[in-house]
């Protein structure tokens, strides 16, 4: 793995397997090279491997074959420094509830070995909007304020990379646009952030780069511009003259709905045909065009096309 290795890579995997006792095999040779100073999507449907990987970096669960590399440090060579380099926001939501989120904050410290001059408990709890709550049980706390305590008590030891897994499931629109805040902060500190996340237009939003994982392995790895820009499937929403009972045909329209009672929504792939051509089509219908809205297409095409490939 050394002669492939990457300096400037937040984290290296090669050829990552895991199979579950049972026979489940979840990774399948996973190869991704996540920059540093990015922000990572991990994305992929249901089931797919991204907690396995996750949980992996997190030294939860142990890899059946393959490397791994954080912040340059082997996970099997050097656990403790790959260990130190990351910080990890897990999925569950797990707290001992009789601990103030201070206390929970200074313990987490403690156990990574952070002198007391160096701890930033109340500097940490301030930049998740929870310095009121820092003396509260943890159990008072909503969902959302828990998942925030977890970002808190990831980044204790000020590591470089941050790794949230789902971090906005659950937490309400207001909350994640916060949670975003504070990760778009770290980033611009120089925290490489991975993330995965459901929400395709988050994905979309923050991401600098994203890998796509279905099945256990890798099926895309671009930067997110390059991603949507793949899109083949263009729309084009045409309101016409007159009411319409049936729908026009042609061979450049992929699919056309009638989406109101003037209103049409054609989908053409933009390989096949252009706009013009579209447009041109449905006047050659005998029908008069009276306005036009096109979309860009989004992430969610390219991933609801790469995964339906896969
Ligand atoms: N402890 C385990 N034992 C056996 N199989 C497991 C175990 N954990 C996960 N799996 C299986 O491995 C596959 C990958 O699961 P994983 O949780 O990594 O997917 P995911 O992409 O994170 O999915 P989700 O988005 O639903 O969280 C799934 O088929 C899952 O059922």
């Amino acid at each position: 793995m050394t002669d492939s290795s990457h300096p400037t890579a937040a984290i290296e995997i090669r050829n990552l397997t895991k199979v579950y006792k049972g026979g489940k095999r979840a990774l399948d040779g996973i190869d991704l090279t996540i920059p540093r100073g990015q922000i990572y999507g991990l994305l992929g449907p249901n089931g797919a491997g991204k907690s396995t990987t996750i949980n992996i970096l997190a030294g939860m669960v142990n890899k059946t074959a393959g490397d791994v590399r954080i912040w340059g440090f082997d996970i099997d060579v050097n656990p403790r420094n790959a260990k130190n380099s990351i910080g990890i926001v897990p999925q569950e939501i797990v707290f001992d509830p009789f601990f103030t989120p201070l206390e929970t904050l200074d313990n987490q410290a403690g156990f990574y070995g952070v002198p007391k001059e160096k701890r930033r408990s109340m500097e940490l709890l301030r930049a998740v909007h929870l310095d009121d709550k820092a003396n509260a049980y943890a159990r008072t706390l909503s969902g959302g304020m828990k998942r925030r305590l977890l970002v808190a008590k990831a980044m204790v030891h000020s590591p470089p990379i941050l790794v949230l897994d789902e971090p906005t499931a659950g937490v309400d629109v207001q909350l994640r646009q916060q949670l975003w805040e504070y990760v778009r902060e770290l980033n611009a500190m120089g925290v490489t952030i991975v993330l995965t996340t459901h929400y395709l237009e988050e994905a979309e939003e923050l991401c600098d780069r994203i890998g796509i994982i279905n099945h256990g392995k890798v099926i895309t790895d671009k930067p997110t511009r390059e991603l949507i820009a793949m899109a083949q499937e263009k729309v084009v929403q045409v309101t016409v003259d007159r009411d319409l009972v049936t729908t026009p045909d042609a061979p450049c329209f992929e699919k056309v709905e009638l989406t109101g009672e003037r209103t049409l929504t054609i989908t053409y792939s933009k390989d096949r045909a252009n706009a013009g051509q579209v447009l041109s089509a449905v006047q050659a219908s005998g029908l008069s065009i009276v306005d036009v809205v096109t979309r860009d297409p989004d992430l969610e095409d390219v991933f609801l096309h790469l995964t339906a490939a896969a």
